[in-house]
């Protein structure tokens, strides 16, 4: 259990009202389980290969120095093959707009997102701002410029 736990304020919009606001659903979740907030009679159905952009109703002021993810729940993605497009996507601490939650089909049939479903989950996360300084060489390493499977892929 966290003991020291950072306040973020969040808005339900009108058309959020009644569905269950995020919450961890185990006491050692990372990620706050996030819920569509469709029209009632109006899911938002994904056929394959297509995304769709899935409004929460929320609009949240994360605090300085973090910011929100957006990730995949791998229930569905394992499932469904319903994950999040820009995973993780971005929510900044200066955002007020409503969080959205963009989601792509990779599955085989259609996907139905019906009011209140838990689409993804939302992490929030610190993060280090830097001052980009721009020289004529940085430091050297074993490494060097190797990369993308150079100690091999298996
Ligand atoms: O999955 C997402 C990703 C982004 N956003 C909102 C919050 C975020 O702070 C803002 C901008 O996101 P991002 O920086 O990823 O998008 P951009 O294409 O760079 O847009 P901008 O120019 O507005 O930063 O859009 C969401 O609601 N959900
Ligand atoms: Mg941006």
């Amino acid at each position: 259990m966290i003991e020291n736990r950072a306040l973020v304020r969040a808005v339900c919009l009108p058309h959020a009202r009644g569905i269950e606001v995020p919450q961890y659903s185990t006491a050692g979740s990372s990620g706050l389980d996030i819920r569509a907030a469709v029209p009632d009679d109006k899911p938002i159905i994904i056929t394959p290969g297509e995304w769709a952009m899935v409004p929460t109703g929320l609009r949240i002021e994360i605090p300085n120095g973090f910011e929100g993810q957006v990730r995949t729940r791998s229930g569905i993605a394992m499932q469904h093959g319903i994950v999040v497009l820009n995973s993780p996507g971005t929510i900044d601490s200066d955002y007020r707009g409503e969080v959205k939650v963009l989601l792509i089909n990779h599955g085989k049939s259609s996907f139905t997102i019906s009011r209140g479903d838990r689409i993804a989950q939302l992490v929030i996360v610190s993060y280090c701002s830097i001052e980009l300084k721009i020289v004529k060489s940085i430091g050297s390493t074993t490494r060097e410029e190797s990369g993308f499977g150079s100690s091999g892929i298996k």
